[in-house]
């Protein structure tokens, strides 16, 4: 299962690998993941983000309490609790640990059922964030027919990319397939504080793909768009309830908001596994991770040697608070791109596909 655009595979000892996202763009570091416990803590310390390589880093952790715990699926299933608990928001982190469990209390073979599932649910996502990007690059050809336009210039918010989702992503696959299909676009890109995956990540992956981009400062797409420099917005999903409302990276809202404003086309990206059937009302009813104050006070990069640096930026003794996700509302939605279609954020449209 590896592949030039995966963050995560299994080595040759049948250990999990994963591209340490903390490090980019910088530095292209592997860390190697043997135990559940190194699972949790990878995805709680961000070594690996987004709602698409949570799940399937968890899939690959149960696999891994498999290989620790042989044919003990009481313990399995005690320490796949912890995994599933180890970040809030993202619901496919708890669907992936759900649907291995359910696997794994079925089997004869623990080990080689655990390992085959896990396997399965990464291959899949590779389907899905391709027919995200077919669906989705449609819509971006059928803006410009409508505008007229000869190029396109579509806003992004944080990292929906193949660090999120193998192997192109979600909100990032409808523009990889335009770059394929030649059309003429430029990204601007969020800068996404205070963990920057927007100008960390966004921006290393469409310079590697050699799509032109401009990373903005959070507050500068507002400003764009009242002077016509964005033609559309297309983010990813960390949860959307069966209503349609979406938890994205703090700082979504905003954006969704300054479009709507300015008649914009808003789309949020996601395969159907980060639906969440249980809730409706996303502003009540999603949890959203509070991260350390750290992330607000100290950034990060390097200095001119390239040497790493971190340096605080506020006064010492100031409190910081960090949200790590918003919540917009359905209203705000032009449409959710899925693997199975263009959904209407509306319950009745989003019952009709997930339940
Ligand atoms: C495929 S959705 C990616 C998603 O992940 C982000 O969060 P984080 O970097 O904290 O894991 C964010 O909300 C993105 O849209």
């Amino acid at each position: 299962m590896q592949g030039q655009y995966r963050p995560l595979w299994l080595n040759e000892n049948s250990a999990l690998e994963v591209l340490d996202q903390r490090y980019l763009p910088h530095e292209k570091r592997v860390r190697v993941l043997k135990s559940g416990a190194d699972a949790i803590e990878a995805i709680s310390d961000m070594t690996v983000r987004g709602a698409g390589v949570i799940g399937n880093v968890a899939a690959m952790g149960v696999y891994l309490l498999a290989r620790e715990f042989g044919d003990d699926k009481k313990r399995i299933r005690e320490e796949a609790m912890k995994l599933r608990a180890s970040r809030p928001t993202a619901v496919n982190l708890m669907w992936a640990v759900d649907r291995m469990l359910n696997v794994i209390e079925k089997s004869d073979d623990v080990l080689a059922d655990a390992k085959a599932e896990a396997i399965a649910i990464c291959d899949e996502d590779v389907k899905r964030s391709e027919a995200i990007g077919k669906i989705g690059c449609n819509i971006i050809e059928k803006i410009m027919e409508e505008k007229k336009l000869e190029k396109i210039n579509i806003l992004t918010h944080c990292n929906a990319g193949w660090l999120a989702i193998i192997d192109s992503g979600t909100a990032l696959a409808p523009i990889y397939e335009a770059h394929k299909r030649g059309i003429d676009m430029h990204v601007w890109v969020d800068e996404t504080r205070p963990r920057n995956q927007g100008a960390n990540l966004t921006s290393w992956e469409l310079s590697d793909a050699g799509i032109d981009h401009t990373i903005i400062a959070d507050n500068t797409g507002g400003h764009l768009m009242q002077h016509d420099m964005v033609d559309m917005v297309i983010t990813g999903a960390d949860r959307v309830t069966r209503c349609g409302d979406a938890a994205n990276k703090i700082g979504t809202y905003l954006k969704a908001l300054a479009a709507n404003d300015n008649g914009i086309p808003f789309y949020i990206a996601l395969p159907l596994s980060t639906f969440d059937p249980e809730s409706c009302n996303g502003v009540e009813e999603i949890e959203i991770e509070m991260r350390s104050e750290d992330e607000i006070h100290i950034m990060r990069g390097i200095d001119k040697e390239g040497k790493a640096q971190e340096l605080r930026i506020t006064p010492i003794g100031s409190k910081g608070a960090n949200y790590g996700f918003d919540v917009t509302p359905a209203r705000l939605i032009t449409g959710l791109i899925t693997e199975e279609g263009i959904i209407e954020p509306n319950e009745t449209a989003i019952r009709e596909i997930i339940l």
